[in-house]
């Protein structure tokens, strides 16, 4: 399989005023072209450290990512981000906002890329709230035209972090369903970070869990291809799911009761 995203070797320090301190440590991660993997972890692992890397937003302090072969040392076009808070600018329409990915990237068919985000405002059930601003939108909606924002620039790499957090229950399990599908049919390799054992496992092909203190990786759950082929919905009425969450369940408590070991020592 194509690799798509290939992560080598990759650490980062921290440095305040204060102190410099290791977040993670050598973490080495393979992901395919069309790939869904997840990363859980202890809060502090460096889930996010590692995913803004991914994303070329800070520079890893040793080690390098690349993209198709490419490495990554800054923003790159092929890789798009969505996050817990959907930044949609308050002063703009939704339109405005969903288009401005294209109107910002020069040499772009204007035109072509209009009719994209069209299509995609139709696809997510937007297309009525176009001349509308954030603030008349729900939190769900708010996330749907996000997540049009960051595949209107057609990228191959989709990164969420935590992009179903800050909603409620309900509107987490549509959305799950919708983001899940939507990166299934178009083919995109994505990475998803979240606290939600259950999500990792419904959205994913690969769980990755981190140690913390510093983050490294301790273990890789695969998901089998009944949980796979169903929406995160229903992939978790699936037989075998409720044991993926125990696996990693027990990871978790292993992890606490590592971490009050060494706190006791
Ligand atoms: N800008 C920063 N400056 C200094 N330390 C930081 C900075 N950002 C993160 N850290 C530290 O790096 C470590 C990893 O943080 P990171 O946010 O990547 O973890 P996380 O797994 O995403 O956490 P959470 O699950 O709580 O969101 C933590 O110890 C955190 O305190």
């Amino acid at each position: 399989m194509q690799q798509a995203l290939q992560i080598k070797e990759v650490s980062h320090v921290y440095v305040t005023e204060k102190e410099a301190s290791l977040a993670i440590e050598k973490i080495s991660l393979d992901i395919a072209a069309g790939e869904f993997v997840s990363l859980v972890g202890p809060s502090g692992c460096g889930k996010t450290t590692l995913l803004s890397i991914m994303a070329g937003l800070i520079p890893p302090t040793a080690g390098q990512v690349t993209l198709a072969g490419s490495p990554i040392n800054g923003p790159h076009r092929g890789i798009g981000y969505m996050l817990q808070q959907d930044y949609l600018f308050p002063w703009r329409t939704i339109w405005r906002n969903a288009t401005l990915g294209p109107e910002l990237r020069k040499g772009v068919d204007t035109s072509a890329h209009f009719a994209y985000v069209q299509h995609l405002l139709q696809e997510m059930g937007l297309s009525h709230v176009r001349h509308l601003y954030p603030r008349q939108l729900s939190g769900g909606m708010r996330q749907r035209v996000a997540l049009v924002r960051t595949l209107a620039t057609k990228p191959d790499v989709l990164l969420l972090d935590e992009p179903f957090s800050a909603l409620d229950y309900q509107t987490r399990l549509q959305l799950e369903d919708l983001v899940f599908e939507t990166i299934r049919s178009r083919q995109k390799t994505a990475v998803l970070v979240t606290h939600d054992i259950s999500e990792a496992i419904a959205m994913s092909d690969r769980v990755i869990i981190l140690n913390a203190n510093p983050g490294t990786i301790r273990r890789e759950v695969v998901i089998p291809p009944l949980i796979r082929q169903t929406l995160p919905f229903h992939a978790r009425e699936q037989a075998g799911f409720h044991e993926l969450f125990h696996t990693i369940w027990q990871e978790f408590e292993a992890m606490k009761t590592e971490r009050s070991r060494g706190e006791s020592l």
